[in-house]
């Protein structure tokens, strides 16, 4: 079968080309994604998103190699599995980060990737309650809600603390003031989770040059010999089946299986593809290179005061929230776990913010058994998390084999700098900091963990070696720059070398943003959409003229 455009993946920057893509009525688009239909209740529900953690039918469950730093452990890599991807089963909160992150995208040789030329797409994609302003949408399909006015009064005194150490306030990180403390805002409307599939995939569904094919793992692009992609090699129902492309193949199967995909194809290191006996189409050393992440880690406090455990866990408070939620779409199941936090810089001598807080007004751990749920704990309990912005620390994504059921060799590489090991602890003495204030002080009985005994540089630095975890942005690993050495992608998300092949997904970051990366990674999916339907009008513009050369020389 034989379409425009083939999208692989249909996750939070996916589901965003496909509506964009086919919106002209011009252009047939197939849409493959290897998950099932997100029309589960849990993926409505912004608190579903415990339920579809440690769940295998809508989330590859990944883990990384055992990272050498922190403890040999192999930390959890959950990615959507499910039409929506990711940006189904995520935390939802809604961050850009800062105007210093895409400034680097830029000078790092992406023209037209600053904050300023990004701007316009972040405030295409969003309905904002503050309408369009110089820094908000209010025509775009995702909906954006601030959780200020419902948050857990114990938020507020996190945000007194800060105030008392000396740290400013923010009412808005994706406004004018990036830095400081404050309330994270949500991707959701009227209560509910508004992802990139809700919010652009439904609506588009019934077009007619729209095919959205589900549970069909792509295990190939193809190629000719001028190394254009013609279409895709998948896998459905036990039997292989191919796809043809007339325009462009655009890989958006995210952070870990995009670089997967390209290497199965013959696009990546020509010595890792010999290994696994991959006939070469490109040799791409910087396929699966510059692989980015935050690592959290969590401070565990008991509080004198009740907190989001005491509701959420007993039965009797379970069924209320869900009475609550069910009548007016409000309460906590309306919102994210991560309420309040902000961006702060570690030391005076930091630039710009480096170190991302999170205070949750509840506590749980995150249960080694995939078989557990997450659970609030037993006590009136809140945690303070922080996770450094940026990390210098630079990963990979290799395959294991040549079968593309094989999970792809992911590697971190956490604290393998110096930069990074001190934001380690630095993060630490700034939840310390903050919680030595009067405001936090008052509600606060004691720290569970890591517990007073851990006080200084090593001990911390400890702490975060044996506890921290990802917190799920893996980005970076098919990076855009100017260099096929060093790049996978240039400006215009085209693979280096290749034709008729573009990646659109958070693999293209040059460096992870600060902050969480969904909100980014569609963008980058406007922004993509916007360049693919102007090169196919140049495309077009070009075909023309050369038409017209062929018909004014025979006549
Ligand atoms: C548990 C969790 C919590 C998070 N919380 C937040 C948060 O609160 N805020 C935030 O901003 N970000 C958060 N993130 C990160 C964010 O959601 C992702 O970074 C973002 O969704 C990535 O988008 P993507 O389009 O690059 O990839 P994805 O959304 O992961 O999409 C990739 C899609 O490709 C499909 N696919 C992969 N391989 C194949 C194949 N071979 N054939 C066919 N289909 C394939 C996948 O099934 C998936 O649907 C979280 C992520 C997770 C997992």
């Amino acid at each position: 079968m034989n379409y425009d455009y083939i999208i692989v993946g249909a996750g939070s920057a996916g589901c965003i080309l496909a509506n964009r893509l086919s919106a002209s009525g011009q252009y047939s688009v197939l849409l493959l994604e290897a998950g099932k239909a997100d029309d589960s209740f849990w993926f409505k529900i912004p608190v579903g998103f415990t339920k579809t953690y440690y769940n295998e039918t809508y989330n590859w469950m990944y883990y990384s190699e055992p990272e050498k730093e922190l403890d040999n452990r192999s930390l959890y890599c959950p990615r959507g599995k499910v039409q929506g991807g990711s940006g189904s089963i995520n935390a939802m909160i809604y961050v850009r980060g800062q105007e210093k992150d895409y400034d680097d995208w830029a000078q790092a040789g992406n023209n037209g990737w600053s904050y300023r030329d990004v701007l316009p797409y972040f405030r295409k994609l969003e309905t904002h309650p503050l309408g369009n302003t110089e820094y908000h949408g209010a025509n775009g399909p995702i909906g954006i809600s601030p959780m200020k006015d419902a948050v857990h009064p114990i938020c507020h005194v996190f945000l007194k603390g800060c105030e008392q150490a000396g740290y400013k306030r923010t009412d808005d990180f994706n406004g004018a003031q990036f830095e400081g403390a404050g309330i994270y805002d949500v991707n959701t409307r009227n209560g509910q989770r508004s992802s990139s599939s809700f919010e652009y995939l439904h609506p588009a569904l019934n077009r007619k040059n729209l095919t959205v094919e589900r549970e069909v793992l792509v295990t190939q692009v193809l190629f000719d010999t001028n190394r254009r992609a013609t279409g895709v090699v998948v896998k459905q129902n036990g039997s292989a089946r191919h796809f043809t492309a007339k325009r462009e193949v655009i890989l958006s199967a995210g952070a870990v299986d995009t670089p997967k995909l390209l290497q199965l194809s013959g696009v990546g290191d020509s010595t890792l593809l010999a290994e696994h006996r991959i006939p070469l189409v490109r040799h791409l050393p910087a396929v699966g290179r510059n692989l980015q992440d935050h690592l959290c880690v969590s401070f565990y406090y008991r509080a004198n005061v009740k907190t989001l455990n005491d509701e959420m866990r007993p039965l009797l408070g379970k069924l209320k929230l869900g009475l609550q939620y069910l009548l007016t779409r409000k309460g906590p199941l309306a919102m994210s776990v991560n309420q309040s936090g902000g961006f702060f810089r570690g030391s005076e001598n930091e630039a710009v913010p480096n170190l991302q807080l999170y205070f949750n007004p509840l506590s749980y751990r995150i249960p080694k058994s995939n078989k557990a749920s997450l659970e609030p704990e037993p006590y009136s309990g809140f945690l303070l998390c922080f996770n450094p912005c940026r990390p210098t620390s630079r990963g990979s994504i290799e395959i294991a084999s040549n079968r593309a059921e094989d999970p792809a060799k992911i590697r971190i590489n956490a604290l393998t700098t110096q930069k990074d090991i001190d934001e380690a602890i630095q993060g630490c003495e700034l939840v310390r900091k903050i919680m030595s204030t009067a405001a936090l002080d008052e509600i606060t009985v004691e720290e569970i963990s890591p517990g007073p005994q851990v006080s200084d540089r090593e001990g911390f630095l400890q702490y975060f070696r044996e506890q921290s975890g990802s917190i799920y942005h893996l980005c970076g690993s098919c990076a855009m720059g100017p260099d096929d050495l060093t790049s996978v992608v240039d400006e215009r998300l085209r693979v280096h070398g290749m034709s008729g092949l573009r990646i659109v997904d958070a693999s293209i970051f040059p460096n992870i943003t600060s902050g969480n990366i969904n909100a980014p990674t569609m963008m980058v999916a406007e922004k993509g959409a916007e360049m693919i339907l102007e090169d196919a009008l140049t495309v077009a513009g070009e075909q023309a003229k050369e038409s017209a050369k062929v018909f004014a020389a025979a006549h």
